[in-house]
Parts: C-alpha cells; sequence; structure tokens
C-alpha cells in the first residue's frame, strides 16, 4: 500500500452562523501536500486562510468534505485522540508567540516532549539542541520578555519544529517582525522544517515570505487558486 499525503483535504466547507447573517467562507478547498513540499497560502483579509489553518490542524470542524493528516480523518477522531495526532504530527507557529511568559526558552520548547511524556532530561537536550539550530544557543535560561521579538519568534518556531511534526502550520509567522527579523526567522524555519522532510504551509500577506515557498496559492470566495 502506497504511504498516505501527509495533508489531504477535499472539497472542504466552512460556514459561520454567528453573526447577522450567514457566511459561506470555505465553500470547495481541495490541498494535497507531501514530505518536503513547501506552500504559501494568500489572500485578502478576511477571505478565510486563518479558518482554512484552523481546519487543517483539526482544531475546527468543517462543516463539509473532509482532511487527513497522515492518512487519519480529523473527523473521525475523538477530541483526545485528536490533540494526540496533533501532537505527534502537527507544528502550529502563529503570528504572536503564545510562549508561556513565566517559563524559560528551554522549558517551552521542551513542552510538546514533556506533554508526550518524554523525560525532562532528554526533552531539554532535543530542546536545547533545536534552539541551537535557531542561533538561540546563548538565550535557553531567558525567559519570552527577556528577549527581542524576532528571538520570541524563533522560539514560537523551535518549539513547533522540535517534536518532528511531519506538518507545519504557520499562520502570518513573521507579520509581527521588521523584514531582517522576518528573514532570518523565515530561514530558520524553513531550514530546520526541509532538513526534517516536513510539509509547511505558510499563510502570508507578505510577497517576499510567499516567493520563498515552492508553491503559491490564493484564496478566493472560498477557494484555492493559482497565485
Ligand atoms: N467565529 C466566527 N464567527 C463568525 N464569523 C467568523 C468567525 N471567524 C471568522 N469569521 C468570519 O469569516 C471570515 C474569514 O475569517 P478569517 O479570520 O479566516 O480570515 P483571514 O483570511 O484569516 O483574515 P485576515 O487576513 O484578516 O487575518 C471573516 O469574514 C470573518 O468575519
Amino acid at each position: 500500500m502506497s504511504t498516505p499525503p501527509i495533508l489531504l483535504a477535499e472539497h472542504l466547507r466552512k460556514r459561520y452562523t454567528e453573526g447577522p447573517q450567514a457566511v459561506d467562507v470555505l465553500k470547495d478547498v481541495n490541498l494535497r501536500l507531501d514530505g518536503g513540499q513547501t506552500l504559501a497560502i494568500i489572500g485578502a483579509s478576511g477571505s478565510g486562510k486563518s479558518t482554512l489553518m484552523h481546519l487543517l490542524g483539526g482544531l475546527d470542524r468543517a462543516d463539509g468534505g473532509r482532511v487527513q493528516v497522515c492518512g487519519s480523518d480529523w473527523a473521525q477522531m475523538s477530541p483526545k485522540a485528536q490533540g494526540a495526532w496533533r501532537n505527534q504530527h502537527v507544528g502550529f507557529v502563529y503570528q504572536f508567540h503564545h510562549l508561556l511568559m513565566e517559563f524559560s526558552a528551554l522549558d517551552n520548547v521542551a513542552m510538546p516532549l514533556r506533554i508526550r511524556r518524554t523525560t525532562a532530561e532528554a526533552a531539554h537536550a532535543v530542546a536545547a539542541q533545536m534552539l541551537q539550530s535557531m542561533g538561540l544557543g546563548a538565550r535557553l535560561q531567558h525567559r519570552p520578555g527577556e528577549l527581542s521579538g524576532g528571538e520570541r519568534q524563533r522560539v514560537a518556531i523551535a518549539r513547533a519544529l522540535v517534536t518532528q511534526p511531519q506538518l507545519v502550520l504557520a499562520d502570518e509567522p513573521t507579520g509581527n517582525l521588521d523584514s531582517e527579523a522576518s528573514a532570518v526567522a523565515l530561514d530558520m524555519l524553513l531550514d530546520v522544517a526541509l532538513a526534517q522532510g516536513d510539509a509547511v504551509i505558510i499563510v502570508t500577506h507578505d510577497a517576499t515570505v510567499a516567493a520563498r515557498c515552492q508553491r503559491q496559492l490564493r484564496l478566493v470566495n472560498g477557494a484555492l487558486q493559482d497565485a
């Protein structure tokens, strides 16, 4: 049997009904990604990019269609199984770092491994190595508040990649950084992810960032089209 793609999305639909009128944000999204592939998703504000990333990562339910990550369908899993599957296969990076402010960079990056019940010693060793490859070997014991914006974001990237996820979902990962810090963070994200053979999706408004990905798709009117 052939191995399934890392990500498969078929005929995805999502409708929000909370507002004054229902909004069909995603109407028919189809996507397939294999290891080592990088994809940029661009689109106007409100076109549904973040909604799509939530569905791909199993953080929200689609109203139609399906999403499979590494051969398993999010909708077929219990919430507990989804959590375990995410920890095993998916790394998330957001525009804002979402680091735990009272913990050191090292503890933040070790956290996803500790959730897997890796011993503290082993988790710290792997986390230290990952921070090293993000150029942060001299910042292990710094807390997020003691780091620059660019450094904080690199810690967040290290945390997303430390588990060697097959799929990395990055929603505006450099949206809060100046162009120099953005270039450094993006280099590190792509270098490490590709060395690991991960598939990477980056949502971005920045054409320079999108151009660094092998493929660029635009979300328009609820569907993806070539950019
Ligand atoms: N929980 C919700 N309830 C109702 N409507 C929502 C909800 N979340 C998002 N929307 C609507 O869905 C549309 C898509 O939102 P989404 O955040 O996915 O867009 P986006 O492309 O990521 O935008 P941006 O680039 O501005 O971040 C928007 O019109 C938004 O108002």
